[in-house]
């Protein structure tokens, strides 16, 4: 492959014929902004090593300084951040989110709760991802945000409320960085009294409220569960800083180097994440097990190889839908048809991620049906159609069809075009280097 940096607005992949290696991940972008807030609010000092350093991060860090909050990176792995104890040190303060939904939706709650008159905006594709069934739960406890665009959506401007929590409800079926959110700051509502959360409806992403629940936990703070309906914290917890985190490797990004490697031959291990992750998407592996290729784990790794041609599965993606991309693309190289189920939470990430999906699959020469919860893809009798992608400002939509460039059991990319590849800062900003590096043209 040519990789051509020169060439900020898009990146000519030549066919890939054999992919092998070893990929060290970036930081997890969800352990890393939790991570981040949690050593915010925590009282001591927090030495957080692996944090991620991309876009999304880089908001959640900007924020934090805006507010007062002290941090400081100390060598290329190592962030240690001075924790306010649940108190904000600047009252008043414009912060821009970018794109970063771990950013936007947790920090809302904070500020509402803890209080201060705050405006957070991000880029446009951020005014038009829903934010209202958060602020209408903190809106209902006392607090005081207002929408200052169009309501539902952020800009918001917040305002110091009266906060009275004991129980409140949440509609959990849109996105659930809202039940994360109000998870994170209940302790600083639950000064006296419990207070208890209540889903209202369906909960989506499940698995990320694990990854919540758990570095609460490390941050000294228990939830008591009810299943996936209502999570009660009892009062008089405060966040302690366990000392020191290790942020794991980015399971979802670890998505497109396992599919490489059950596509284009392996062994690909990716190193960073192992069996015993904290987050959902190791469970892509499985998927891709399904498929037909070998996958291995160990404590710290997973590896993938493909095992002949890899078949079509019919799932329910609903507890990885980020990983699940990636699905969608190595359904090119499966044998049948293969459709991904209870996704309707893809029309409102970086992009309507259905709609781009099914565009830009169909130029590849794949049959796609795209209905409002579900994809379908079918892939082309043959070679895949040379085709330049187009990426939406979608970090995932540039990563997964990186994978289009493979050569697979069956067939042989062609040259391909991706279209404004830089998008990849939002969680990788090195993904084409670390892409290159599995790459190799004709070994045969
Ligand atoms: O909480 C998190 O870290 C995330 C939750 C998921 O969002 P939804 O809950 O909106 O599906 C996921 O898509 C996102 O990339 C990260
Ligand atoms: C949906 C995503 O991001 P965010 O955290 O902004 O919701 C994503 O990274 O795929």
């Amino acid at each position: 492959m040519t990789q051509q940096k020169q060439y900020p607005h898009h990146i000519d992949l030549k066919p890939v014929m054999h992919v092998e290696g070893v990929v060290r991940l970036p930081g997890s972008k969800s352990i890393s902004n939790r991570t981040l807030l949690l050593a915010a609010l925590a009282e001591g000092t927090t030495t957080i090593v692996g944090l991620l350093a991309s876009d999304d991060t880089l908001v959640m860090l900007g924020a934090l300084r805006s507010l007062g909050l002290a941090w400081e990176q100390v060598d290329e792995h190592t962030h240690i951040v001075h924790g306010g104890g649940g108190a904000l040190p600047v009252h008043e303060a414009d912060l821009f989110m970018g794109n970063a939904g771990t950013a936007i939706r947790p920090l809302t709650a904070a500020l509402a709760v803890i209080g201060g008159d705050y405006t957070l905006h991000g880029v446009t594709r951020m005014h038009e991802r829903p934010i209202g069934d958060l602020v209408d739960a903190l809106n209902e406890i006392g607090a005081q945000i207002e929408y200052t665009g169009v309501e539902g959506f952020p800009p918001l401007r917040i305002r110091r409320g009266h906060i009275h929590a004991q129980r409140l409800s949440v509609r959990g079926n849109v996105s659930s960085q809202f039940l994360t959110a109000l998870l994170m700051s209940a302790p600083l509502m639950a000064r006296e009294q419990p207070v208890t959360i209540d889903v209202v409806g369906e909960l989506i992403s499940k698995p990320y409220i694990e990854i919540t629940l758990n570095l609460m936990r490390r941050f000294g703070v228990t939830v008591e569960q009810d299943g996936w309906q209502s999570f009660t914290v009892q009062p008089g917890q405060r966040y302690a800083s366990p000392g020191t985190i290790h942020v794991e490797g980015d399971a979802s990004s670890a998505s497109y180097f396992l599919a490489a490697g059950a596509i284009g031959g392996g062994p690909i291990r990716v190193e960073g994440v192992g069996r015993d992750s904290i987050q959902g998407d190791v469970r892509f592996a499985e998927a891709l097990e399904q498929m037909g290729a070998t996958i291995t784990r160990g404590d710290n790794w997973i590896e993938a190889r493909s095992n002949g041609v890899l078949k079509a599965i019919d799932a329910d993606f609903n507890h990885i839908p980020d990983a699940a991309m990636t699905i969608a693309v190595a359904a090119l190289y499966a044998e049948g048809t293969t459709t991904l189920r209870n996704i309707a939470s893809w029309r409102v990430k970086e992009t309507d991620r259905l709609a781009a999906m099914a565009t830009e699959l169909r130029k590849l020469g794949a049959i796609v049906e795209e209905g409002p919860d579900y994809i379908s893809v079918t892939p082309p009798v043959g070679e895949l159609s040379a085709a330049t992608i187009d990426t939406y400002d979608d970090h995932r939509m540039a990563m997964c069809f990186s994978l289009a460039s493979l050569d697979g059991k069956a067939r042989r990319g062609n040259t391909m075009r991706i279209n404004d590849p830089k998008c990849v800062a939002k969680t990788f900003p090195d993904y084409f280097d670390a892409f290159a590096g599995i790459a190799h043209e004709n070994l045969i």
